[in-house]
């Protein structure tokens, strides 16, 4: 696995080392010593499937309350996707700042997001599935989020989203 930094530290890009042969190729999905290695402490317990109907279809902002924070190492499996995280890690020199990336399923690229980042994508394609692993099983109470288009933030996401939900849509400007 080839780990890439971008612009918000701790936020990292990360490709596969494929071995091909005759039958096609051989990629490593998740390796814990390779993240170790790379100095990412990150441990997966969950691990998510989200599937996304329709193209343009938005899910984010989200992260957690302090002290709930988790990680998560990102990857579309199937369609393509403009994936998104935003720091929100006040004492952080990229505090506000946000990176996107895209990540589909012939590149097979991910994005490892670290604690105290939001998180957010939009499908580039119909049917589209993102498989996340999480550093923490699902806690709701804890559940808080950005809106995409929040001028704090200034995301120039691909396209407007076709489809969103209530919750995603309304959360109010953010304070921080
Ligand atoms: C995230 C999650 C949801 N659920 C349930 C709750 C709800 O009934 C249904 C859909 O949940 P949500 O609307 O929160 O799903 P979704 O909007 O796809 O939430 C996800 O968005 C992306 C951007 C992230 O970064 C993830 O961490 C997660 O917050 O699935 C679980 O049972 N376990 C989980 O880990």
């Amino acid at each position: 696995m080839r780990f890439t930094k971008t612009e918000i530290p701790g936020v990292l890009i990360v490709d596969p080392e494929p071995r091909k042969d005759e039958r096609g190729a051989f990629n490593r999905a998740y390796c814990p010593d390779e993240f170790a290695a790379a100095g990412i402490d990150f441990t997966s317990t969950q691990i998510n499937i989200a599937r996304s109907t329709h193209l343009h279809t938005l899910r984010g902002m989200h992260h957690k309350a302090p002290g709930m924070e988790e990680a998560k190492f990102v990857r579309c499996t199937r369609g393509a996707i403009f994936d998104v995280a935003v720091d929100l890690r006040p004492d952080s020199p990229t505090y506000r700042r946000w990176t996107g990336v895209l990540l589909d399923h012939s590149s097979m690229r991910g994005l490892f997001i670290p604690e105290g980042c939001s998180h957010g994508y939009l499908t580039l394609a119909p049917d589209t599935d993102v498989l996340y692993q999480m550093s923490r099983p699902f806690n709701p109470e804890g559940d808080r989020g950005v809106r995409w288009d929040d001028p704090a933030f200034g995301i120039r996401w691909p396209a407007a989203p076709a489809m969103i939900n209530r919750r995603d849509a309304t959360y109010p400007d953010f304070e921080g």
